[in-house]
Order: C-alpha cells, then structure tokens, then sequence
C-alpha cells in the first residue's frame, strides 16, 4: 500500500551542489554486458534504483554471480553459453528496459525462460520486440501473441535481420542489437530518428566490431565481449529534474557533476537553451566512452518554444518536468510527435494534463503531446503519481512553487529511478 505525502516548501529556493543518480539505461546495460562476458566485469557508479536491482535480480537467476557494493557491482560471469536454466520465473519489476532487451537476450540462448513484471509491465506492448526478434527465428510465446508478459523464450539459433525501425525506441533497437550477439550473419538496424545509443556505445566498449553511421547499425553475428570496467556517468533524466527546479524556484542556483551529456540523451539542455534558461555546460575531461559535463543552472525568466521531431526521442522521458517548466514560461509551448509517451509506465500524456490541471495549469492533451499557456501560478491538490517514478517527481518539483500543499499519493514509486531525490531536494533547501 502506498501513502500519502504532504509536500510544501514555503518560500523555498535551491542552492548547492548534487551528484545525481548513475544513469539508468547505461546501468542496465552494465550488468547485462557484463553477464554476457566472461570473467570479471565491475562497474562504478551504479544506479541502485528498483528498476536496476530487477536486471541484477535476473542475471543471478541465470547463474551469475553479482556483487554491489555501494554503486559498485562486481560481475563474475560464466559467459552467456554457460549460463544456467532458471528454475523460476525472471521478474523485471517495473522496467521496461529490463523486459524488452533480456527478451532480444534470451532469443539467441540454449535455454527456457519465463519472464514477468509488475502491473505496468502487464500493460506495456512487447511485440514491438517480439516480432523484429520473431523475424530473426525467436521462439517467444505470451498473451495476445507475445504482446503482453508473461512471456516465455525457448531459446535457438537466431539468424541476422536486416530491420527498419517503425518507431524510434533504443529499447526495441538494442533488443535487436543483442539478439543479433548469437546470430548467423550481419543484423542491420535503421532508424529514421536516432534514438539513445547507449547500446553501441557499451558494445565496443566490450571489445565488439560495429558499424554505426547515418542512422544505420551493423553488427555481425558470433563475436565475443571482453569483461572490462564501466564508469556509469549520473543521468540526465534524474538530472532534468534539478535543472528545471533550478530554473523556476525563485532565487535558485543548483550544480550538477557528472552528468552524462551524450548527444543522444541531451534534448533538455537544447530546450532549456533555447526557453532562455540560464543554463551553463561545462564539459569534463574523463576519456571515457559517454561524454559528461557539470551542468549549473540559476532562476530566469523563460519563454515558451515548441518541442517536435528528431529532438522527441532525446529527451522522451523528460517531457513530464518539460511540461512542467512550461507552465512558469511565458506564451504557448507546444510538444508534439510524443505520442510513444503514451505506453511508457503510464499514459504520460493524460497523467501530466490531469495532474498539472489540477494545479491550476493551463494545459490541454493532444493526440500526440501537449499545448501549454504560461505562465500561472500553481497551487496545491491531491495529486496522484500512478505507480509511475517520472510522474511522482514532476509533482514534487511543482510543490517547490505551488501556494498550498500537494498532497502525492505515493512517493515510493521515486525509487525506480532516484533513490535519494526527497535527500537531495532537502539538502538544496537546507543550503538556501
Ligand atoms: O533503452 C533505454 O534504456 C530506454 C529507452 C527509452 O524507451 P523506448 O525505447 O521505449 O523509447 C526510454 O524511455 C527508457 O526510459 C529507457
Ligand atoms: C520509460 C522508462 O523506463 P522503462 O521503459 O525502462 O520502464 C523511464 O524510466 O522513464
């Protein structure tokens, strides 16, 4: 059962600096990369949100031994050829990500596997996976023809696809990628807007041969990856909460390091830009394979701008707290071509236009985004996240400038993604 929250922050502004969370998607990756490899992978910096632990949950499942201690994990493998049958069902909680690339992983094994989640997962299309995975030989079964979990994988020699994307989602592109690990031939990926990539990134991180250019991925089947050390940089999707705080909370400054910047992950930072936030990037100088910078953002004055095309998939799951920043920015903003928001751990479209107007927010739905007018003034309401971490923590930020308390109906769903978020909103205020 979840409870109630009371938030009101009277006055409040921010100030400090934070290290926000590792980055969820590169933190999935780790541990799978890492189990595929033999021998020894260890990571630093490790999200130990709910949706993370679900993936390490998985892979021990399958027989592998992972260690986490504090944000390190230790991963010792016996290679992806000697991992065990589970005996029991693989539980992937509230993750997509976990759902959808551990099916591309499972297609190409020798073994049966029965994977599930939790009441979101239930609701969420797989086929999407499924069928590109189909075309390659999977063998995967489960309601409504394999579009719905429970879903079971009997394992086999796949062979290469050479597969154009009908949506742009990195989830269904790197189910694809990894599926093609144990494939016979070269599997080609093509996508018309670039999705996040962070998969090829960690691929040749491992030691692997791919091709990458002008939307298209290549990557021959039979190669074996090298267990190496991975730097899991803070993510930006945990970030863009603080960076809008700081933009709207009157007389704020917050600091962020570390945070990933990868150019396929930043679209916030160009919305920020272009609202005239006062928003500065200063790169870091770590030589490792995803770019990171220190991001310092202060309170301005910001206008209204529209948010469409290729920018959508680089900033999909930030468009909840852009919606939010909307409503303090001057005009009419406008998102659209959004509509994969509407099968993420909720409908995000309907679940940010009811929440955000029942604050006083002057916003409408659109079939595939939003139109909002600002700025208003929020006040407080009940608010409810619906079991969705993104929701949760876009109507906390609100309560940072809302006139009365929010009340949220339940704040522990925060923890998929952002363990510590309640802390760090505390410790900024602590310091104004
Ligand atoms: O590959 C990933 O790690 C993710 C891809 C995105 O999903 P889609 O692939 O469905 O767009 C994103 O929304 C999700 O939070 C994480
Ligand atoms: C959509 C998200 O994650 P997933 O698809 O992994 O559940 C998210 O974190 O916003």
């Amino acid at each position: 059962m979840s409870s109630t929250t009371s938030l009101y922050y009277k006055n409040a502004s921010l100030k400090g600096t934070i290290t926000v969370p590792g980055d969820k998607s590169i933190s999935h990756r780790s541990v799978m990369f890492g189990s595929i490899a033999k021998g020894k992978t260890t990571v630093s910096g490790f999200l130990l949100g709910e949706d993370c632990l679900s993936t390490i949950d998985c892979f021990r499942k399958l027989g592998v031994e992972i260690h986490v201690e504090g944000t390190n994990v230790e991963i010792i493998s016996p290679g992806m050829d000697n991992w065990e049958e589970p005996k029991e069902v693989l539980y992937t909680g509230n993750s997509g990500t976990t759902t959808r690339l551990m099916l591309g992983i499972l297609s190409g094994t020798t073994l049966h596997t029965v994977m599930t989640g939790d009441a979101s997962i239930g609701k969420r299309p797989m086929r999407r996976v499924a069928d590109p995975l189909r075309l390659m030989g999977a063998k995967i079964a489960g309601r409504d023809n394999g579009q719905y979990t429970p879903l079971a994988v009997q394992g086999t020699q796949l062979r290469a696809i050479d597969y154009t994307m009908p949506v742009a989602s990195a989830q269904v592109k790197s189910a694809i990628l990894l599926a093609g690990l144990r494939a016979a031939g070269t599997t080609v990926v093509r996508e018309k807007e670039i999705s996040r990539d962070h998969t090829e990134r960690m691929l040749k991180q491992f030691g692997a041969h791919i091709e990458v250019a002008d939307g298209v991925v290549a990557f021959k089947g039979g190669q074996q990856l090298q267990a190496t050390h991975v730097n899991v940089p803070g993510d930006i999707s945990s970030a863009a909460f603080f960076l809008v705080a700081g933009a709207i909370v009157p007389g704020s400054e917050v600091v962020m390091k570390n945070v990933g910047v990868n150019p396929t992950r930043a679209g916030i930072i160009e919305v920020l830009e272009k609202m005239g936030a006062e928003l500065s990037v200063k790169m870091e100088d770590n030589h490792a394979s995803e770019p990171t910078a220190t991001l310092t953002i202060r309170t301005s004055d910001l206008k209204a701008t529209t948010v469409e095309g290729e920018i959508i998939p680089r900033l999909i799951d930030e468009i909840p707290i852009i919606a939010l920043l909307a409503t303090q920015a001057k005009g009419t903003t406008i998102i659209r071509n959004a509509e994969e928001l509407k099968v993420k751990e909720t409908d995000r479209i309907t679940a940010v236009v009811t929440e955000l107007q029942k604050l006083g927010a002057n916003i409408e739905a659109t079939d595939d985004g939003m139109i909002i007018h600002g700025p208003t003034k929020l006040h407080g309401a009940k608010l409810q996240a619906y079991g969705d971490h993104r929701i949760g923590m876009m109507s906390a930020i609100a309560a940072l400038i809302s006139s009365s308390p929010i009340d949220l109906d339940d704040t522990e769903c925060i923890a998929v993604s952002y363990p510590t978020f309640f802390e760090h909103i505390e410790g900024l205020l602590n310091n104004a």
